[in-house]
């Protein structure tokens, strides 16, 4: 009897959503300013996964996306990312936030500013509070003159929602290890030191993100795709009501 009726309820739900987005296929919504998404959290918590995943979704209802991360975005960021990844020369804490604020002052320039005057919607991974956290709450940099040079960095823009992947030290070790297996991954001093780091960063993305109104979190160890349609919604609800 309860199994007949959750069946129920999930092909009510599933008509729901082939319905909401066959409406949006065939009417697309008008998007009338820019929009600016950050999905935040720690390394393996899923970030360029739901990028790709609601990339397409937003795509299939024929919005304007564009995906970006940082650092790294432009032609000077690859380059300081290079130099942040690897560390091959000794670098503070000041100087290592300094070189992530450059790299995301130079993305703004060429690559957020301008898709936001073109009304698109652009979807980050990573931006300030990642600074907050790592060279913020974990190295100890002041928070408040770092909000400062980021909101320079970032033009006066803030992120209209940041997703925060909320995963557990465990689930988020088991998942880089195995990535790593299979990849042959670059930043391999940068990682090591944050693999070390790991619980204290989860603490400050905690304790960062908590409580501030633009921020929605979500539980990372959740399928991929339910993550992806969660957020898909969310996006959608707050496009239908900010697109002034
Ligand atoms: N919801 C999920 N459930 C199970 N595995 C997942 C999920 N999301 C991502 N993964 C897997 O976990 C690994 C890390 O995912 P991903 O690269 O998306 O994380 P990330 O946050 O972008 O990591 P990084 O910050 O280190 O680049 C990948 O192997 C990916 O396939
Ligand atoms: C933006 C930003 C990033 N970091 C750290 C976080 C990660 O360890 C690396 C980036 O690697 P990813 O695979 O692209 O996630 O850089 C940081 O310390 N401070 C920052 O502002």
């Amino acid at each position: 009897m309860k199994e007949k009726y959750e069946q129920k309820i999930r092909l009510f739900y599933i008509s729901f959503l082939l319905l909401t987005n066959s409406l949006l296929l065939s009417n697309p919504m008008q998007i009338n300013r820019g929009f600016l998404f950050s999905i935040e959290g720690t390394e393996g918590c899923g970030k360029s996964t739901l990028i790709t995943k609601l990339a397409q979704k937003l795509s299939d209802v024929q919005l304007n996306v564009v995906t970006t991360r940082e650092p790294g975005a432009t032609e000077l960021g690859k380059s300081l990312r290079t130099l942040l990844m690897n560390k091959t020369a000794p670098t503070c804490t000041l100087a290592e936030f300094l070189l992530f604020a450059a790299d995301r002052a130079q993305h703004f320039h060429e690559i957020i500013m301008p898709s936001l005057n073109k009304n698109q919607i652009v979807i980050c991974d990573r931006m300030a509070d990642s600074s907050l956290v790592y060279q913020g709450y974990v190295k100890g940099l002041d928070q408040s003159k770092m909000a400062f040079i980021n909101q320079w960095a970032m033009q006066d823009q803030q992120p209209d929602i940041v997703f925060y992947l909320q995963i557990d030290s465990e689930s988020a070790l088991a998942r880089v290890t195995q990535r790593n297996k299979h990849h042959n991954e670059e930043s391999v001093a940068f990682e090591k030191e944050i693999l070390e780091k790991k619980q204290q960063l989860i603490d400050g993305f905690d304790t960062i993100l908590q409580g501030r109104s633009n921020v929605f979190v979500i539980d990372a160890t959740a399928p991929a795709d339910e993550i992806a349609e969660q957020a898909f919604q969310v996006v959608m609800c707050y496009l239908e009501n900010n697109n002034e």
